[in-house]
Formats: C-alpha cells, structure tokens, sequence
C-alpha cells in the first residue's frame, strides 16, 4: 500500500527545511537518536525532556546543533512535525500534558512500540485540525538506522503534502519503510517482539538464578550459545522500560507470552516424564508447520561457525556442548500453537527477531542436530537444573505481564540487570559487531539472489 503518490521534490525538501520545525518530546536513547539524525539531514529540530532535568538538559545537550525548550507546551507550540519519544506507560498522560499546546494544522506521531494506547491518546487529546501520522523504528538507539524496518502508521492525515513531509523527513533515516495500520503493527510487533523477549528475559533470569555467568562456564560452547548469550545481554542492557511497555500495553503479547510459558512447561514435562516418543512427535509437528514449507536449496540464514566468534571468553573452549535448547523448542512449539509463519514478517522484524530466527532456524534445519537435542532433551541430565529454571522463569514473565504488574517488571528486570552488569558494555560492543556481520550478510545473500 503506497503512503504518497510521489515523492516531494527537492526543491519542496529544500523549502521545508527552511521553513518548518520538527519537535522531539523526550530526549532519550530513541529520541536523541532522530533528533541528531534530523539535524545532520539539515532539519530545523527543537526538543525537551521532562520540565524538571530542563536545565541539566541544557547543559547535556549544549554542543548539539538542535534547539533545549523547557516542556513539551513550548516544543508543541512551535513544531510542524511532533514526535513523542516517551515511556509507553505515560504517553497517555503526557499527550494529555501538552496536547492542547499543538500548533494549529500540525502533524503528530509518537515512538512508542506499540500503537493502540498511542492512537488513543491522540485521538483523545489533540485537537482535530491536527493529523496523526506516527512512527516506530524496529531497532534499538545503537543499530545503524540505514536499511532497518520503519514502520509509519498514517492515521489520520488530511493532505497529500502532509504524508510527503512526514516521508522526506523520515528518509533522513535510510532506514526500510513499512506501512501499516496502527492494528496491524500492534499484531505484526506482538507476533516477531514479544516471544523473542519473552525468552531471552528468561535466560537471563535462569542464569541469575543459577548464579552462572554462562560465557564462564563450559556448558554453553559453540556458536548458538554465544548468540543466546549476547542477545540476552543486549536486552539486559537496554531500559526495563522498553521491554515491559511493549508487552505490557500489547493485548496480542499476552496471549504469546503466555503459549511461550505454557510450550516451555509442556516440553520440559515431557522431558523430565522419559517422554521421549511424545516429546520428539511434538517437536517434528512444530517443525513441519513452521519450517515445512522451505525447500531443500533453501539457504539457512547463520550457522554455528559464524557465530564462534562472538564468545564473551576470551580464551573460548574449541567445538560445541549439546545441549536441549528448551528455549527453541519452546519458540517453535509457540509459533506452531499461535498459527505464527515468523518468514511473514521478515519485512517488520528487528535485528534480535532475525537472530532469534536464524539460530532457531539452524537448529530446527540442519541435518542430526535436531535429533541430538532431542537426545540431550530426554537422555542428559545436565542441562535439567537450567532447563527447570528456564521454566519457571517463562512463567513468571508471562504472570507479570498478564497482571499489567510494571513495578514488579522493573524490580525483576534490574535485579538481573545487576547480575549482568559487569560484562554489559562488553557484551554490548560484541553484540553490535554481531548484528552488523549477519546483517551484512543477509545483504550480501539479497543482492545475490537479485543478480
Ligand atoms: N530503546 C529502544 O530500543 C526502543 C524504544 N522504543 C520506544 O521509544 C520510546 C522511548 O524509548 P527510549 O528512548 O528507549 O526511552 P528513554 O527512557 O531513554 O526515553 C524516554 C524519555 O522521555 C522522557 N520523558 C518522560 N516524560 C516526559 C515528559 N513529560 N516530557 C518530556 N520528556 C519526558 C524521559 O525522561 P525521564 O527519563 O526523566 O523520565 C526520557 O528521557 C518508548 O516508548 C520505547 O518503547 C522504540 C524503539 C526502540
Ligand atoms: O530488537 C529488539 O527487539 C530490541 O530489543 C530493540 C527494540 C526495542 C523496542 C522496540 O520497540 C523496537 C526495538
């Protein structure tokens, strides 16, 4: 579905950046991020953090080339184009805040992962002559934004001009663009964010539990351990606020985070029963539904090799421990449930989701290492301990998401937080180094597949 007829010229770009202002309520991580972006394109920016920190803001931003205002009435007073960059938690609360502040005939959009509670706040609080178009960047502030998912959501746009702005200054990014409704974000994000999150928050949480640092240990050697690894970490770096909101104000993430609790307790029962037939028909469904319909040239997306060389360890242990990767059969097994084709959503994924998918891919697609984990699964005992705490962890997560508990969210997420914290940052720069190599390499794969 085409958002524009055609693109503004370059004159009409021209006059735009002379003339309108583009408006950033809440300076952080994703905010500075389009604010820096917006500016280096050329684009007149202003923008504010909370009215308390207006002053240390001043200060923390005093060699940017974009504009400090005091509060979001005077960046809305002043602004063309409004871009809320807040905790999805309060966006209601701050559209309400300096709604009525926004410049007549301007244009509204807000950053938060998911839509619904966004729309609404909009639609309740800004006036009517203001058209809602808004945004969502499918990557965290440390992804290089050129070539990553962007989602625009037109919701309420009332001229062709209006959506011909919104893109040229958006292109600013490089970023992919995707249009969606704000429904059918929601469903898509539900579908690729919240199970990827959903287990790796509970990786974190079964290691903290153990009292393990798994880099330390030599149970988790190879390549897919040391992506489940990083990527945990990643998530561990970022604000709690990210992730509880996403799944928190997102109904379909509910339902998911739920089924991922609900396949991990059914798989490890099965394990711990000597279930082995059961388990091994159920896992070889999960597989056909979600996998069958690659064909035999299909070229897998990562493997164990690629991945050797992002290990936390300095000194890595040769070759890879087998291990029951509950945590992919849990996956699989709710993407089977939940009737979810993850290929679908390619389009509208996040670096973590290609990864997650990459690994699980590679798992489920290479020849014997399905059958070995099954092996492990039902036969070896030494992952049981992780594999027990992995469940009870899926299912903590998904009970504090269905109480709506933020609170409880942001103390479990720290206190594992502060388990991690002193291979963050590390885990951080190798993580970044991963993302772009695999990236690199589904480029590469792309452009070939066109020649
Ligand atoms: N981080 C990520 O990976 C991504 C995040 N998002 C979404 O983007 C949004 C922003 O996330 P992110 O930048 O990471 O989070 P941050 O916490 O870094 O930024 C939110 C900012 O909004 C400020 N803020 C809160 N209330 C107000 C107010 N009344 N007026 C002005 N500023 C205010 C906060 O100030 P204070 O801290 O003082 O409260 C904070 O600086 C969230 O909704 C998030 O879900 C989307 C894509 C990726
Ligand atoms: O890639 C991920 O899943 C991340 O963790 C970063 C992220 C977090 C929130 C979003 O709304 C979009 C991207």
């Amino acid at each position: 579905m085409g958002f524009i007829g055609k693109q503004a010229s370059k004159e009409q770009v021209t006059l735009w950046k002379s003339t309108k202002t583009i408006g950033i309520i809440g300076l952080g991580d994703m905010g500075l991020l389009y604010a820096r972006r917006f500016t280096e394109s050329g684009w007149n920016v202003v923008g504010c953090d909370r009215e308390e920190t207006f002053e240390e803001s001043k200060q923390k931003y005093c060699d940017e080339n974009f504009t400090i205002l005091k509060n979001g009435h005077q960046v809305s007073r002043c602004s063309d184009y409004i871009i809320y960059s807040v905790e999805a938690e309060s966006i209601g609360k701050v559209v309400s805040l300096y709604g009525e502040s926004t410049k007549l005939g301007a244009i509204v959009g807000g950053q938060t992962s998911c839509k619904a509670p966004e729309v609404a706040a909009f639609e309740k609080y800004l006036p009517k002559d203001v058209e809602i178009i808004s945004v969502h960047s499918l990557h965290g502030p440390k992804v290089n934004t050129a070539g990553q998912p962007l989602v625009i959501i037109d919701h309420r746009s009332y001229s062709e001009e209006s959506r011909q702005f919104v893109d040229a200054l958006m292109s600013c990014l490089n970023s992919k663009k995707v249009y969606l409704t704000a429904k059918e974000h929601d469903k898509i994000t539900a579908d690729t964010q919240a199970l990827t999150h959903a287990a790796f928050l509970s990786m974190g949480v079964a290691w903290h539990a153990t009292k393990e640092y798994p880099w330390e240990a030599k149970r988790w050697i190879g390549g897919l351990e040391n992506a489940k690894i990083n990527i945990s970490l990643r998530i561990y770096s970022n604000k709690w606020h990210v992730y509880a909101g996403l799944a928190i104000t997102n109904p379909s993430a509910h339902e998911q985070i739920l089924q991922y609790a609900n396949s991990v307790t059914e798989l490890f029962t099965l394990m711990i029963q000597g279930k082995g037939e059961e388990l091994r028909k159920r896992v070889l469904g999960a597989r056909e539904k979600v996998f069958g319909h690659l064909d035999n040239n299909y070229e897998l997306l990562l493997d164990d090799d690629l991945l050797q060389q992002f290990s936390l360890n300095k000194e890595p242990p040769e070759g890879r421990q087998p291990n029951s990767h509950l945590s992919l059969l849990g996956i699989v097994d709710s993407w089977s449930k939940l009737d979810i084709v993850p290929y679908d959503h390619i389009i509208c994924s996040t670096p973590l989701f290609r990864i997650f998918l990459g690994v699980t891919e590679y798992l489920f697609c290479s020849p014997n290492l399905l059958e070995e984990c099954l092996n492990v699964a039902i036969s070896d005992t030494s992952f049981r301990q992780d594999d027990l705490e992995f469940t009870l962890a899926a299912r903590n997560w998904s009970n504090v998401v269905s109480y709506g508990d933020y609170n409880l969210y942001r103390q479990q997420f720290e206190e594992t937080q502060r388990f991690f914290a002193p291979m963050l940052a590390e885990a951080n720069k190798l993580g970044n180094e991963m993302v772009k190599i695999i990236f690199q390499r589904v480029k590469e794969r792309e452009e070939a597949k066109r020649r």
